[in-house]
């Protein structure tokens, strides 16, 4: 079985960049969302994102984002995928895939198994489904909150599409996770925090760790 790849999300500084990548991370993750704490603005995406190998994959974290602000993100040129965390329609998604020519995520929102359900609008769409946790109404922010799900909602989902599992994960967890939800793919924000929106190197290297031992 090939390696579980490993999304670590909401870096902002070189440091948390370099421990992600010499922990095994697969993909690293930033955030272009004003409201959120770990935001990060084009330019630096593409200054964090220097400091990462080219096989490394460089996701940028969007919600609901105008064609403005993704041709500002995608022409800074550093990134390999974008991910939309807000309430875009497959029509959307769609579009931006084809507009833009980078593979486009689409995280959804789950709560309950017809959350799961609905994903499949999106297969066509979106290059990949991240399963990640609803967040309350009126939460501040879509994800990145620590929130999880059931996740045995996940257990023998026959989707044909690529997916992966994100919300409330941590060092402490994700083994299970793992094992409930059969993802091949994870994706972790606060977990790896020691604040909000500060990313601490040894939450890093112990998440990765603990998802090397699957
Ligand atoms: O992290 C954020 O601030 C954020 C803001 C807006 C949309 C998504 C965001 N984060 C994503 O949420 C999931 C789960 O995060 P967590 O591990 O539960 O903290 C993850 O995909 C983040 O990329």
């Amino acid at each position: 079985m090939s390696r579980l790849a490993i999304k670590i999300c909401g870096l902002s500084t070189p440091e948390t960049v370099g421990a992600a990548v010499s922990a095994g991370a697969s993909h690293i993750g930033f955030v272009h969302f004003a409201k959120s704490p770990r935001h990060v603005e084009a330019d630096q995406i593409r200054g964090l994102a220097a400091h990462a190998p080219a096989h490394i994959e460089k996701v940028a974290v969007v919600v609901d984002p105008t064609d403005e602000m993704l041709g500002e993100l995608v022409g800074a040129g550093a990134l390999t995928a974008l991910q939309l965390h807000g309430k875009e329609s497959p029509q959307r998604v769609a579009a931006i895939r084809a507009r833009f020519g980078l593979p486009v995520w689409k995280a959804i929102a789950v709560k309950t198994r017809a959350d799961i359900d609905s994903a499949s609008a999106y297969v066509g769409a979106a290059d990949l489904l991240l399963f990640d946790a609803k967040t309350p109404d009126g939460a501040a922010l879509p994800g990145g909150m620590g929130l999880r799900f059931d996740w045995t909602l996940l257990r023998g989902l026959a989707i044909p599409a690529p997916w992966g599992l994100s919300g409330g994960l941590s060092s402490d967890n994700v083994v299970e996770a793992i094992c409930i939800s059969g993802a091949r793919l994870i994706d972790i924000s606060s977990g790896v925090e020691s604040a909000p929106g500060i990313k601490s190197v040894d939450k890093i290297m112990a998440f990765c760790k603990a998802v090397s031992a699957c």
